[in-house]
């Protein structure tokens, strides 16, 4: 059986002071049995988060990471440097990096092979924009995304790797796919990945919906049978709709 797994994603939002009140309030509140739960904030805010979610069952996660281990790469942070804070997740191919920081298929696969390397577990998107979406490509790009993101990696690893289906065009604009709509294209994407290994691998892989999740369609995407949580942005930022959220996993 696939846990269910909640990430917040909280793009460029939250200090360290404002992340570190968050956590005290969501502290054994966002914490749910047969739930996992993530946080995924700013750099700057992982110290203070990790030590914060110590003792806890809620896992911090970075919202990138550079391929390299180190070098001349002003203003990039490595999988080394993450890992070495305790952190446990990082979101890798976010539609924001794709479209505002040229990252490719390419670099995403690079990021998630450097991901394992550390063993950290990676939160793979992939989605279609809107004209993608109009002129039918919903499947295709996903299909293309996906194969290029789990290239070279192992079945073992595969198993391990989180997908989140974010449709781009319900990113922050309250437009949220329907459930039945976010389930057809996320079996598809579990087909693509029994056709790169096989069965067994593909139904063990976590894959998400994003856009648009707020607490009161949380639970209605959860009941598709090939959902298993959910990636959110906007509605993850307030400690209430968070809890909301988690508890709406259930
Ligand atoms: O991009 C997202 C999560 O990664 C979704 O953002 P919203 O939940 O704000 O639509």
């Amino acid at each position: 059986m696939r846990k269910p797994i909640i990430a917040g994603n909280w793009k460029m939002f939250k200090t360290v002071s404002e992340a570190t009140a968050f956590f005290a309030d969501v502290k054994g509140k966002a914490e749910v049995d047969g739930v996992e739960t993530v946080i995924c904030a700013p750099f700057t805010t992982l110290p203070a988060l990790v030590e914060a979610a110590k003792g806890t069952s809620i896992a911090i996660g970075a919202q990138n990471v550079h391929f390299e281990d180190n070098g001349a790469f002003t203003g990039e942070i490595s999988g080394v440097m993450l890992k070495d804070l305790g952190v446990q997740y990082v979101i890798i191919g976010h539609s924001e990096r794709r479209a505002y920081f040229a990252e490719s298929d390419e670099i995403v696969n690079k990021k998630v092979h450097a991901a394992f390397k550390h063993g950290l577990t990676p939160i793979v998107c992939v989605g279609e924009k809107l004209e993608e979406r109009e002129a039918e490509q919903t499947k295709s790009v996903c299909k293309v995304q996906t194969e290029a993101a789990f290239q070279g990696l192992s079945a073992a690893q595969a198993a391990e790797v989180v997908v989140a289906y974010e449709p781009i065009w319900a990113i922050g604009t309250g437009k949220s796919s329907t459930s039945a709509d976010a389930e057809d294209v996320i079996a598809f994407i579990r087909d693509v990945i029994a056709g790169l290994y096989d069965a067994a691998t593909a139904n063990a892989v976590r894959i998400q919906y994003g856009g648009s999740v707020k607490p009161n369609n949380v639970s209605e995407y959860l009941g598709q049978s090939n959902i298993d949580g959910a990636l959110v942005g906007g509605a993850s930022l307030e400690p209430a709709s968070f809890i909301a959220l988690v508890e709406g996993a259930k």
